[in-house]
């Protein structure tokens, strides 16, 4: 028997002004799964992942978590969920320190225990001397590093992650990709959006392609190849989104630049 879906939509739409952005997406995760989840600018990616997170609303369609619906008023689903938005909105005033008992405190955690653990995920990270300064001083992949430590704190079951390799130095790429493959063989569940068609290639066990508010596309890397022609994913995304023309584009863009220079 299959196991039940950690996450469940069935037919999500969701309209801003007239103009419907999600037009009746149906997917399943389940546990272990890291889902590579990948669309065109605006194709509704983050809106479906901040219906999700319960933080859009007006939508229609049925969204589940941990098999109950998100829109049902019990937020102890949250608890469960770990998210590393593409934007870090740190306080910059705040040390990391802070930051991280305060975020692990929201999640749950006693003071000490998201400390301890903070610390040493930091310190993991290389970041035991910046724990305790403020996080105005740090480096974008710094901010990074302390968004995915304390999305982690809580030991989340289904996590989002939104361009989290932004800004890491191929080191740290290297450690994420691995802390992400580790987390899923323990049976975690791994959202990852991301822009960069490699590393998805790479770690998906299974890729969602959105376009124009729907699912494009549904499978292992494998299974997409089978379907479209032998390629990269970036080859398949050009093709199921039907875009041809980068080096037109790219050669009347550089025109442009050059325009009435001598
Ligand atoms: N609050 C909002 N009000 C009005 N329109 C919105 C709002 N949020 C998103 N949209 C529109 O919904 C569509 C989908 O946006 P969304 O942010 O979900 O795309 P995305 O796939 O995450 O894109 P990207 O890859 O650029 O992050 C876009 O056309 C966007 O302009």
């Amino acid at each position: 028997m299959r196991e039940e879906p950690v996450l469940s939509i069935r037919d999500l739409r969701m309209k801003y002004d007239d103009r419907y952005v999600l037009n009746g997406i149906d997917l399943e995760a389940y546990p272990g799964q890291i889902i590579g989840y990948i669309g065109p600018n605006g194709a509704g990616k983050s809106t479906t992942v901040k219906i999700m997170l319960g933080l859009v609303e007006g939508y229609t369609g049925e969204v589940k978590l941990f098999g109950k619906s998100v829109g049902d008023g019990d937020l102890e689903y949250k608890r469960r969920i770990g998210y590393v938005p593409e934007v870090s909105d740190l306080y910059d005033s705040l040390t990391a320190a802070e930051y991280a008992t305060f975020v692990g405190e929201l999640y749950g955690l006693t003071y000490e225990e998201a400390e301890r653990k903070a610390e040493r995920l930091m310190g993991l990270f290389g970041l035991g001397d910046a724990y305790r300064s403020r996080i105005s001083s740090f480096s974008k992949g710094m901010r990074q590093k302390t968004m995915i430590v304390c999305s982690l704190l809580h030991d989340p079951d289904i996590l989002f992650l939104d361009e989290p390799l932004s800004g890491l130095d191929a080191n740290s790429v290297l450690i994420v990709k691995e802390v992400m493959a580790r987390l899923a063989a323990r049976g975690k569940t791994i959202f990852y959006s991301s822009h960069i068609m490699e590393v998805v290639e790479k770690i998906s066990h299974r890729i969602i392609l959105i376009d124009g508010g729907r699912v494009a596309a549904d499978g292992t890397f494998e299974e997409l190849s089978a379907q479209n022609e032998k390629g990269s994913l970036e080859d398949i995304f050009n093709r199921l989104t039907g875009f041809h023309e980068h080096k037109e584009l790219a050669e009347r863009f550089v025109d442009v630049v050059q325009e009435g220079r001598p």
